[in-house]
């Protein structure tokens, strides 16, 4: 298997950096030089893409902002680390117009955490300029509070169904659970994104690349206490050798390094699966 020409025969790094001061990890916000050096680094520590935000679409935290900057700040961090890596780039973006300008500034994947429902152009964008794209599972009204990963794996449906009417072919598309992102009143969400790794298996059905980003999310937060983001490397390291193990293809992660080392024991293991 393999997604945006990356093969996954064993499990690959996406590497997070943003360049919204707004971000819920302040340590994952780059600008300048900086952030050419962490692109550089993360690639030498073996990330296998990078992911570049511009925009926070932390579900609790204030992060509105015009389109027109998220395009300033998404397309002058491309075009800066565009020659200083040769892995493929994402854009982190739930609007179309910024994924259009990202591409053209040198993007080669589209990132979507609405999985091409919240912008009705995003669709047209992806498939018009033939780029892989990450669908998120995502859902305005949560129908079953009780089974979290069937209620993805339906949100997931949906969204392929976007695709596929329109044309994006299996080859050019990942998926993702969309940790931290569904919150339910009920059960809490630590226990719904919990719910989801333990059970990330039940995904293979749709038999597309697995992405899953759980770097030091509230979830661990809340499961450990810490309630500082950067206090949580320990607790994301767990649960990523969890979902390795359950079948994750790429994981997003702000520490490149330190999550590469838990991918390729927890993958060592896995295989040894009876
Ligand atoms: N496909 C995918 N994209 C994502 C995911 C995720 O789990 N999957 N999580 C994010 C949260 O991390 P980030 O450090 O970008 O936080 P921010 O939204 O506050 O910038 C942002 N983008
Ligand atoms: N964009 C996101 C950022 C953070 C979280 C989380 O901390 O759970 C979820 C989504």
């Amino acid at each position: 298997m393999k997604f945006a020409g990356v093969s996954l025969d064993t499990p690959k790094v996406m590497g997070v950096i943003n360049v919204s001061p707004e971000s819920f990890f302040k340590g994952s916000v780059k600008r300048g030089e900086e952030l050419i050096e962490t692109a550089v680094r993360m690639v030498e520590e073996g990330a296998a893409f990078i992911d570049i935000g511009a925009k926070s679409t932390a579900p609790y935290l204030e992060t509105e902002i015009p389109v027109e900057e998220e395009i300033r700040r998404a397309v002058e961090a491309i075009r800066a680390i565009r020659d200083a890596v040769d892995v493929p780039i994402s854009i982190d973006t739930t609007n179309a117009k910024v994924a259009e300008e990202a591409i053209k500034a040198g993007a080669d994947i589209v990132n979507d955490v609405t999985g091409l429902k919240g912008d009705p152009e995003m669709v047209k964008v992806v498939k018009e300029y033939d780029v892989p794209v990450v669908i998120c599972a995502h859902q305005e009204n949560v129908r079953n509070f009780s089974d979290p990963v069937h209620e993805v794996i339906d949100s997931l449906k949906e969204s392929l169904q976007i695709a596929y009417k329109n044309g994006i072919e299996k080859e050019n598309i990942a998926i993702d659970p969309a940790i931290g992102f569904f919150r339910p009143e009920y059960p809490p969400w630590y226990v719904w994104d919990s719910k989801v790794i333990a059970n990330l298996k039940l995904l293979k059905v749709f038999g597309l690349p697995i992405l899953v980003g759980i770097s030091r999310k509230s979830f661990i937060g809340a499961i450990t206490g810490r309630e500082d983001p950067s206090e949580r490397l320990e607790g994301s390291l767990a649960a990523t050798a969890i979902a390795v193990l359950n079948g994750a293809n790429i994981i997003r992660a702000h520490d490149v390094k330190e999550t590469l080392d838990v991918i390729k024991v927890a993958d060592f293991i896995r295989r040894f699966t009876l």
